[in-house]
């Protein structure tokens, strides 16, 4: 049975939310001839602007720099392959950008264009330095907005999805809550288009996603659809923020500070947004170095763990120990991230490392009393790693539990 009294809290809290990361899709900008869609935008930019003026800083992470370059290299559908979206978003961000910072003048705010890569987020002291921009900006009174810099990012390192990107974003910034803009109103217990699909309005926990069906598939202009929606929401939830999901033509709603809400008034007339769908954050929030250590961080090598060693580290939440390796790949230092493998090639965590790669040859498979002093101790210490199950070469699964 879902706790209305629960629900209220999550919308109130997105409402009051101080630092608000707001993430809008291609679709939700482009007309169904592609190409940027003015009015749209704007009505998406009122909105932001008007949260603004409540006292809110907001960072915008905006889609649809590909879908804005199709029209004017003569393109009909998204391309496929890599160099022409390359093309595509080189030609359309640069209309994206200054859309936006015609829209937003309207209301005399200013913009800021943050392109950003995934070593922009999963290196750590390239993070840092994210982290110091944003900073700088927001408290110039500036809205940045937002990008993945698809123009450098290889196939590699590309994160490809914002909804990602957005989830990451709003840990770097510290925001209060994640506000998703879709073409669609809600997350449905199947596909919208479906008569069988229910409307979900509230989300406590990741469990109650078990049995919704959500596709990886996006819209024509879009990446990722709702499955890459549901990990972006739970990877904020993890690290205790609120997110909404509404769509973009409900900006306004999902961005109202509440409904009957002055600020000064935290009385019960404070509803927060009432459309969309809210997920809770979670209670235990997960430590700023964990969350980038699970979600942002590139891992640089790996370590084979033996089955007593995954049980130990999975189950029993232990420190790794030399003992239960049994081979090591990859070229790091002590304190660099590697994940920690099973047998059967399943990663099953990822941690901060004690030792050399160069060092642990010699002693794994080997209990801690039969090692010189100086390399007595954990290859792995229990605080400094993260639990996870995942396929090791396998995509992302379409909701991974976070
Ligand atoms: N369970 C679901 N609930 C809501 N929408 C869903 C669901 N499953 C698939 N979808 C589809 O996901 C689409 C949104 O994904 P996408 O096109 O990638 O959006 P965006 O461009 O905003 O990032 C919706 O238009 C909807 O048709
Ligand atoms: N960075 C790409 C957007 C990728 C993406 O996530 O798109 P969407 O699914 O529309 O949010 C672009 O600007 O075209």
């Amino acid at each position: 049975m879902p706790d209305a009294g629960a629900e209220r809290a999550t919308r109130q809290a997105v409402g009051r939310a101080r630092v608000v990361v707001v993430k809008v899709g291609s679709s939700s900008l482009t007309t169904a001839l592609g190409g940027l869609d003015p009015s749209r935008l704007d009505g998406l930019v009122d909105a932001v602007a008007g949260r603004v003026r409540q006292g809110s800083q907001v960072v915008l992470v905006s889609s649809g720099a590909i879908a804005a370059g199709l029209a004017p290299l003569g393109l009909k559908r998204r391309p496929r392959d890599l160099a022409t979206q390359q093309a595509a978003a080189s030609v359309g961000q640069q209309l994206l950008a200054e859309r936006y910072a015609v829209s937003f003048a309207r209301h005399d705010l200013t913009v800021g264009q943050v392109l950003l890569t995934s070593d922009d987020v999963v290196r750590r002291a390239h993070y840092r330095n994210a982290q110091r921009t944003f900073g700088k900006l927001l408290s110039f009174g500036v809205v940045p907005v937002v990008n993945e810099n698809d123009t450098v990012a290889t196939a590699e390192i590309r994160f490809g999805d914002n909804d990602r990107l957005a989830a990451l974003v709003a840990h770097l910034v510290g925001a209060q809550a994640l506000v998703l803009l879709s073409d669609v109103d809600s997350l449905y217990t199947g596909h919208p288009a479906l008569p069988s699909s229910r409307r979900i309005g509230y989300v406590p926990d990741a469990a109650a996603l078990i049995g919704v069906s959500a596709d990886a598939r996006g819209s024509d202009v879009g990446t990722g659809g709702m499955a890459s929606k549901l990990t972006s929401a739970l990877t904020a939830t993890g690290a205790g923020i609120p997110v909404l999901l509404a769509s973009a033509g409900q900006a306004a709603a999902a961005l109202a500070v509440g409904a009957g809400s002055d600020p000064a008034d935290r009385s019960d007339t404070d509803t927060g947004p009432t459309v969309g769908t809210v997920f809770a954050p979670a209670h235990r929030r997960t430590s700023a170095r964990l969350f980038w250590l699970r979600h942002a961080a590139h891992p640089v090598g790996s370590l084979v763990l033996d089955d007593g060693a995954v049980a130990a580290v999975t189950g029993r939440r232990k420190s790794l120990l030399p003992a239960g390796i049994t081979a090591v790949r990859g070229d790091f230092g002590s304190g660099d991230v590697v994940e920690l493998v099973s047998g059967d090639g399943t990663v099953v965590a990822r941690g901060f490392v004690g030792h050399d790669s160069t060092e642990l040859p010699a002693i794994m498979g080997r209990s801690l009393s039969a090692l010189p002093e100086e390399l007595q101790h954990e290859v792995v210490h229990a605080d400094d790693l993260v639990v996870v199950t995942e396929p090791a070469t396998a995509p992302a699964p379409s909701i991974p539990g976070v």
